[in-house]
């Protein structure tokens, strides 16, 4: 069980609020010319990935009082208590263990006294044959042709983590074997989704955790009607379809052979399943030598985390920064900025990760909390950021801070391309940390033939305040390891960021809510009998559909 350690009554909650005080009027530049070193003081290498947290609104006594933070909520002890499988989901009663997953050492993690890691390498060498099978041709479909499209259905977590690391892994994809992801229960995804497939060569993953959620349900029933239209004969399903699972029972129910089902368990929360049996559809694509080494490098970064001292340990800094904008500047999001096209879904898979990880106001002790918890994360690749939303990062009115990510080598070295990309990628955190004063928008004037009204009167609007702060993580190249290590390294800021807040980062009971509601409202809208049962909108609007409809 987790400590419940109120953190705006720590003593450094006092120390960080005095210190903000005088450190919040000091402009960043000010803090680069004090220091020559800040760059030395303030990065960490870990394998191929440099993160420099040196563009930030901190100096080395802000540091002292976030890591004097982090001991006191006893952030080293909970860590010890997730990686040894202590119950800290407490209210759902469960270890957290999907560090188990990746635990390339093998040695023995317990969950209720029981060491969980043969089950793990059990799976994960029926993932190895399968995946092996399907990408060589050997698996046929009911027809006898070789596959060659995966469509995974799933949601949440059963959905984000493969779509992200298909995407951003797709140099390692093998040629004339396609992915596909179906999500959403509008039946325009799957349609779409279906329409260029064949049903001989396609194979079906249904992931989902529970086996229960209304989504993949429906579009693997869906997918089922389609397929059977086709094959005529339900003991084709075998070739076609797989369950990615913990509910054996519903498995078999759907009508899938649970000699096709690919188990994990409780301890894995839905958003940090990708490394599990959800990731079924990352090891076909890329090969399970690949998703070993996005398993590696995942390993890699939970040993960093384990073993590091708090002010070496990028996950532990990561989260200290969040909460000293989120708590001190009353910054409200975060934004993740991945100079890398193939990365494009990377903030979206973190929206889940983090939001509904952190989107809580209910304390460890049951009662809500008198401070802010989980940040607005959200982001797209740049260059595009640059040309939609930076204008607001740079001179809006809000604080923003903000991760860039990129990686040195390209997969795609073509002509001038990545220079320019890294030039982007390197001017805009110096641009948000710097700034342009007035005196430099006038010097640039100077020469360019406008009045000095002109001058005058444009000045204003060209100055950017700058002291806008930045993590920069500049990783050799996006490689399956080096992939692995970043979505740890975040994974692991969310749950030191949850122990600080004092929440449970591992349960989600805020999506329960609406899911209820559309269960009631469901059954509603099969008559066309208008409905009394609600408040006047949703009355009003239940109403109009039925007559448009
Ligand atoms: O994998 P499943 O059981 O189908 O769950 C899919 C998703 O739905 C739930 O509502 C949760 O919000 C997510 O955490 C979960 O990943």
């Amino acid at each position: 069980m987790l400590q419940s350690i109120p953190f705006d009554q720590t003593a450094s909650f006092k120390k960080l609020k005095t210190h903000h005080k005088t450190i919040s009027k000091v402009h960043l530049k000010e803090l680069f010319e004090e220091d020559p070193n800040r760059f030395k003081k303030f990065s960490i290498r870990l394998g191929d990935i440099v993160f420099d947290y040196s563009k930030n609104r901190i100096n080395g006594r802000t540091r002292g009082y976030l890591l004097q933070l982090a001991e006191e909520v006893g952030l080293s002890d909970a860590i010890e208590k997730m990686f040894t499988g202590d119950k800290i989901n407490a209210t759902e009663n469960r270890s957290v263990l999907h560090i188990a997953l990746r635990n390339r050492a093998n040695t023995p993690i317990l969950s209720d006294g029981k060491d969980v890691m043969p089950d793990v390498q059990e799976v994960l060498e029926k993932m190895k044959v399968f995946s092996g099978k399907v990408r060589s041709g050997e698996w046929k479909g009911y027809s006898g042709k070789t596959i060659t499209d995966v469509v995974n259905i799933g949601i949440g977590g059963s959905d984000l983590g493969p779509v992200m690391v298909t995407e951003a892994l797709k140099p390692y994809a093998k040629k004339g074997l396609n992915v596909h992801f179906v999500s959403n229960v509008d039946g325009t995804h799957i349609v779409e989704t279906l329409k260029p497939l064949n049903p001989e060569t396609t194979l079906f993953l249904i992931a989902s955790k529970t086996f229960t959620t209304q989504e993949t349900m429906a579009n693997a029933h869906t997918a089922r009607k389609w397929f059977l239209d086709s094959a005529q004969d339900t003991e084709a399903i075998k070739k076609h379809f797989v369950a990615l699972s913990t509910n054996q029972k519903e498995v078999a129910a759907f009508g899938i052979d649970t000699a096709n089902m690919f188990g994990f368990w409780d301890w894995v929360g839905g958003r940090y399943s990708l490394w599990s049996a959800i990731g079924l559809s990352i090891a076909i694509y890329i090969g399970f030598q690949n998703f070993e080494q996005l398993l590696l490098g995942a390993y890699e970064a939970d040993q960093h985390f384990r073993t590091t001292k708090p002010d070496k340990n990028i996950p532990v800094i990561m989260g200290l920064l969040g909460v000293w904008y989120n708590n001190f500047f009353g910054a409200q999001s975060h934004a993740i900025l991945p100079y890398d096209q193939y990365m494009h879904r990377f903030a979206a898979y973190f929206q889940q990760g983090d939001m509904e990880s952190n989107g809580k106001y209910v304390g460890r002790d049951g009662k809500p909390v008198d401070y802010q918890t989980g940040p607005v994360i959200w982001g797209e690749p740049g260059t595009n950021g640059q040309h939609a939303f930076y204008q607001l990062i740079h001179q809006g009115t809000k604080l923003i801070p903000a991760d860039f990510i990129a990686p040195a080598v390209s997969h795609n070295p073509t002509g001038d391309h990545h220079a320019m990309l890294l030039s982007n990628f390197f001017a805009q955190t110096e641009a948000l940390m710097n700034g342009k004063t007035a005196e430099e928008v006038r010097a640039e004037l100077k020469n360019s033939g406008k009045t000095q009204e002109e001058i005058d009167f444009i000045t204003p609007f060209k100055v950017f305040e700058g002291n806008r702060p930045t993590n920069s993580f500049l990783v050799k190249k996006i490689t399956p390891k080096t992939l692995g290590t970043l979505i740890a390294l975040y994974e692991h800021k969310i749950f030191v960021q949850g122990i600080i807040w004092n929440i449970f980062s591992f349960d989600q009971w805020g999506v329960e809510l609406g899911k209820q509601l559309a269960n009631k409202i469901y059954p509603e809208l099969k008559s066309d009998a208008p409905v009394a049962t609600h408040d006047s909108s949703t009355n009003g609007l239940i109403n109009q559909y039925k007559r448009w409809r």
